[in-house]
């Protein structure tokens, strides 16, 4: 009895530090840039979609490793009891093994390069985690300025999804970097979320995030903003023709994107109903990705 009311706790803790809902933000770049590769040019390599999709967890896993070690520097995760450092007690542990994913996952990006025969690919994903890095480690530390997610845009957006299409076909397509736009956006929107109900810590640590410098009100007013923004983008490519008309369907993640409009309107300014937001915001990248690479596929 005793066992289970300790280790249930425990166990959400493990969950919420390693947080696998997160990784569809690594995966669905993978799985636009190739659904558009095969549309446009009948090429689909499976090994370098497999090479390519199980380096990109690995990236982010390094990504989310170390941002719990840095932000153990800092302070800011002195509340977080779901930082995998506050949870282990092994700081230099958590650093090693993030290091360990980062040239583990880079050794993938780098065979596909050496089939290639082409350092292309090597080179974007090298910029996207230097960018990665820039947002959290020393002596950068951007995020902490309020600059992350411009930087989570390109790195997931520009960066990562022609990366993904050249990685198949050695060219580039004026529609891979058109849905990258959308996934930049919808990526950056999820770490918007992320700051909502850490305003008070993030101030005591002197971190900026968006929501510290604008408010939570106004924040929630951005946020609809830039939710609304991907559904008219997407439509615009299809009448610029460079999307098939069949990427409507990712129209159809709207009652997710509704569904974080309202929750964050109605909670902004209380941390505890609001910090699942960044949960919902997963769901709407995840099922508008999802359908994007499916409208490409049918189209
Ligand atoms: C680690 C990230 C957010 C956590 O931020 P925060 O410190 O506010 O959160 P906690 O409260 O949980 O401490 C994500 C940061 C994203 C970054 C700006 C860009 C990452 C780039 C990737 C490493 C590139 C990946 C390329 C790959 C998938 C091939
Ligand atoms: O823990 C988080 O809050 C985030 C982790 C993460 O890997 C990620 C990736 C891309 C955008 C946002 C986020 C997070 O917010």
């Amino acid at each position: 009895m005793t066992t289970k009311q300790i280790s249930h706790p425990k166990s959400k803790l493990w969950m919420a530090a390693i947080k696998p809902p997160m990784y569809s933000v690594a995966i669905m770049p993978i799985w636009i840039g190739t659904a558009i590769a095969f549309a446009e040019t009948n090429i689909f390599n499976t090994t370098v979609f497999i090479t390519f999709l199980v380096a990109a967890i690995l990236i982010l896993a390094w990504e989310n490793m170390s941002n719990d070690v840095f932000d153990s520097e800092t302070g800011i995760d002195k509340n977080k009891h779901h930082s995998l450092v506050n949870l282990t007690g092994k700081k230099s542990l958590i650093f090693w093994l993030a290091n360990l994913c980062l040239v583990i996952g880079l050794l993938g990006i780098l065979a596909i390069a050496t089939w290639q025969q082409d350092l292309t690919v090597i080179i974007m994903v090298l910029l996207a985690c230097a960018l990665g890095y820039m947002y959290q480690g020393p002596p950068f530390r951007l995020g902490y300025q309020g600059l992350g997610e411009i930087l989570c845009f390109f790195a997931f957006g520009p960066l990562l999804v022609p990366a993904v299409y050249y990685s198949q076909t050695q060219t580039w397509s004026i529609a891979s970097f058109a849905a990258s736009v959308i996934v930049g956006i919808i990526t950056s929107l999820i770490l918007f979320c992320s700051h909502f109900h850490q305003v008070k810590d993030d101030i005591a640590a002197g971190k900026r995030s968006p929501i510290v410098r604008l408010g939570t009100a106004n924040g929630a007013k951005v946020l609809v903003w830039f939710t609304a923004s991907i559904y008219p983008f997407c439509l615009l490519f299809i009448l610029l023709g460079v999307f098939p008309v069949w990427t409507l369907l990712s129209w159809l993640s709207l009652p997710y994107a509704i569904k974080l409009c309202r929750h964050v309107q109605q909670n902004h300014n209380q941390p505890e109903k609001v910090s699942n937001c960044k949960f919902i915001a997963v769901a709407v990248h995840f099922w508008s990705c999802l359908l994007l690479g499916v409208g490409f596929f049918i189209g």
